[in-house]
């Protein structure tokens, strides 16, 4: 039978049989021992076989991975010198599009973890949307304005508003929504997907011993309407315990494609240039100077940069806050 693996806890695999139809029963699995140590993402889809009944107590075993057609990773660091920083996990196979949960307000948005999304997303490739939540409290015009060049696809999100725009963006893929804590995420999936009843918590309340689930787990979209009833409707998965992309695993040239509005900037640059703020001749310097790029694009990358080479905060969690805060 093929599955597709929605969550993973302790070594027991949550799968869903496509071919069984939207009501039928989970089916547990673990690996087979022919898998060797490759590891089982959610996500992947799966051959399984032995009792794929999903009736209660039974298990299935995991006997074969469908290649991925994208692979999202992190590294616990960006700095790959040390021991955690080369710690790489994989934190979703085959999703379609990398959903960047940020707010407007309260916290205020933070372009650095944004960049450093975009930077994982398109070393996955995989699609970025930025997903701006509490439109209430704020106007989006400076977060839009640092991503001028980028035409970056965005969604507005307001409390009382239809989410019908985010919707169609989503339907019939699958969507990895990423976003630090109290931006609003686990509302917005509560809206989208009501029976997944997510927890809502309080913003920066640390330490609350709210009872969730730190991995990741893929929740079907509810049919659109109007849409085809037999059609994939498309699955979110949520991370709640990504709270950080270490950017470890990612070349120094790779970093750049995350910053698709400087790469032409590079073309003149000496050969084997570091492109850092140091770097003599770097052509990404004449380039901002000329007004082709927001210098505070460059200001990130050579940020991420001298991140991955050890120097400065690698989670940037001493970063100042402003409007929007450069750090992440
Ligand atoms: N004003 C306003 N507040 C919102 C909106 N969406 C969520 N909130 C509030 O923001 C707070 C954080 O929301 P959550 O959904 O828990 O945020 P989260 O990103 O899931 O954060 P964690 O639960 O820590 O993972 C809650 O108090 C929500 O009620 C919105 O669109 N506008
Ligand atoms: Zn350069």
């Amino acid at each position: 039978m093929d599955g597709f693996v929605i969550a993973v806890d302790r070594g027991r695999y949550t799968c869903v049989l496509p071919d069984a139809g939207p009501d039928a029963p989970t089916v547990t699995a673990m690996r087979a021992r022919e898998l060797g140590r490759k590891s089982v993402v959610v996500g992947d889809r799966v051959g399984l076989v032995g009792d794929t009944s999903g009736a209660a107590g039974a298990l299935a075993r995991i006997v074969r991975i469908a290649e991925r057609r994208s692979v999202l990773r992190r590294t616990a660091e960006d700095d790959a010198t040390t021991a955690e920083g080369r710690l790489e996990r994989v934190v979703v196979a085959n999703a379609d599009q990398l959903v960047i949960v940020s707010a407007l307000a309260d916290p205020p948005p933070r372009t650095g973890f944004i960049d450093r999304c975009l930077v994982a997303a398109y070393d996955a490739d995989i699609e970025p949307l930025l997903c701006l939540t509490k439109a209430d409290l704020a106007g989006p015009e400076a977060v839009l304005g640092y991503y001028t060049e980028l035409e970056l696809p965005y969604v507005l999100i307001q409390p009382d508003a239809e989410l019908d725009a985010l919707r169609s963006l989503l339907a019939g893929r699958v969507s990895v929504m990423v976003g630090h804590s109290g931006v609003g995420k686990s509302t917005l999936v509560n809206r989208l997907v009501p029976e997944a009843a997510r927890a809502v918590g309080e913003v920066s309340a640390i330490g609350r011993g709210r009872h969730t689930s730190t991995s990741a787990v893929a929740l079907r979209l509810p049919p659109a309407p109007g849409g085809d009833a037999d059609g994939d409707p498309g699955w979110i998965i949520d991370t709640p315990g990504v709270r950080s992309f270490g950017l470890a695993h990612v070349s120094a040239d790779s970093l750049l494609h995350g910053f698709p509005d400087l790469v032409e900037g590079t073309v003149d640059c000496p050969a084997n240039c570091p492109h850092t703020a140091e770097a003599p001749d770097c052509g990404l310097d004449a380039w901002v100077a000329a007004g082709k790029a927001d210098p505070r694009r460059l200001a990130s990358y050579r940020r991420l940069l001298a991140s991955r080479a050890g120097e400065g905060d690698p989670r940037g969690e001493h970063e100042p806050r402003g409007e929007p805060s450069a750090g992440g």
